[in-house]
C-alpha cells in the first residue's frame, strides 16, 4: 500500500475540562474524498483547525505527503500543499472575482513559483490568464469582471474555491461547502466538488449526508472527540455504533 497523503496519529487536544481529541488517528489517501462527519461539538471543527495550522494540539502529530506538519504555520501547510476552502482566502466583496483570484495567484506566486522568470508585462498578463483559468474550473469565468459582493452565497462559495485552487494544494480542506446554500445551489456545489476531485485530494466536513454519502470514497466518524468508524459510504451506513451514536437521526 502506498504512503497515504494525510496521515494523522494521535492527536489529542483539550479545552479546560473538554478533552476535544482523544488521540485521534486518521488517513487520507492521494486521490480519494473523505469525509469526517459527526454530531453537533464532536469536534470536526477543531480537527480541521489542527490540519489547517490553527491550533497546535497537546500531543500527537499530523504528517502531509511525508513531511511532519504539526508545528507548521498556517502559511507554510499552505505552501506545502494544504488548502482550507474558506480560511486562507478572504474574499474581497468590493473587487472583481478576477482580481480576488488574481491575489491568490499572485500569493503563490510570491511563494516563489516560476512566475518570477517572467517581465512585469508578460508577468501581469499570465496572472490574469491563470486566475482566469480558476474561474472556469469552478464555472465562474463568464462572470470574471462582476465584483465579489454581487455573487449569491453559493456562488461566492464558489469563488473561494477557485481561490483556494490557485494556490495549486495536493489537499483540499472543505469546511462545510453547502451550510447556508438552497437546495439548487447544494446540488451544483455537489458537482463542483465531483469536478475538483478529479484533480485533487479532498477531505469534507460535511453536515449535508446527501452530499457526504454522495461525494465521498470514504467516510470517518467522530463523536465525543474519538473516531469510532471509518470505511466506505456503504460500511458506515451499515454500522450499528455509528447508527446509534449518529446517523440513526439522519437515515
Ligand atoms: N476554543 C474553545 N474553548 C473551549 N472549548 C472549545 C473551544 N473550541 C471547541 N470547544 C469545545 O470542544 C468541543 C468540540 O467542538 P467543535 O467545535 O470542534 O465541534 P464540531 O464537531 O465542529 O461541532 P459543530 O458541528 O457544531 O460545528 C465542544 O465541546 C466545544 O464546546
Amino acid at each position: 500500500m502506498t504512503d497515504p497523503l494525510l496521515e494523522v496519529l494521535g492527536l489529542s487536544r483539550r479545552f479546560a475540562a473538554v478533552d476535544a481529541l482523544k488521540a485521534v488517528n486518521f488517513t487520507v489517501a492521494a486521490g480519494e474524498v473523505h469525509a469526517l462527519i459527526g454530531p453537533n461539538g464532536a469536534g470536526k471543527t477543531t480537527f480541521i483547525h489542527h490540519l489547517s495550522g490553527a491550533l497546535t494540539p497537546d500531543a500527537g502529530s499530523v504528517r502531509f505527503a511525508g513531511r511532519d506538519v504539526t508545528r507548521l504555520t498556517m502559511h507554510e501547510r499552505v505552501r506545502a500543499g494544504m488548502a482550507r476552502s474558506y480560511q486562507i482566502t478572504n474574499v474581497f466583496l468590493g473587487l472583481s472575482l478576477l482580481d480576488n483570484v488574481a491575489l491568490a495567484v499572485q500569493g503563490r506566486r510570491d511563494a516563489g513559483s516560476s512566475f518570477r522568470f517572467w517581465r512585469p508585462v508578460d508577468r501581469e498578463a499570465r496572472l490574469f490568464e491563470e486566475a482566469l483559468a480558476f474561474l472556469e474550473q469552478v464555472g465562474l469565468a463568464a462572470k470574471h469582471g462582476q465584483l465579489a459582493g454581487q455573487l449569491s452565497h453559493g456562488e461566492q462559495r464558489a469563488l473561494e474555491l477557485a481561490m483556494a485552487l490557485a494556490t495549486k494544494p495536493q489537499l483540499l480542506l472543505l469546511d462545510e461547502p453547502m451550510a447556508g446554500t438552497g437546495p439548487e445551489e447544494s446540488a451544483r456545489m455537489v458537482e463542483l466538488i465531483e469536478h475538483l476531485a478529479r484533480h485533487v485530494t479532498i477531505l469534507l466536513v460535511e453536515h449535508d449526508m446527501d452530499a457526504v454519502f454522495r461525494l465521498a470514497d470514504r467516510i470517518s466518524v467522530l463523536v465525543n472527540g474519538q473516531l469510532i468508524c471509518t470505511g466506505t459510504p456503504d460500511e458506515v451506513r451499515n454500522d450499528a455504533d455509528v447508527r446509534r451514536a449518529y446517523l440513526g437521526d439522519h437515515l
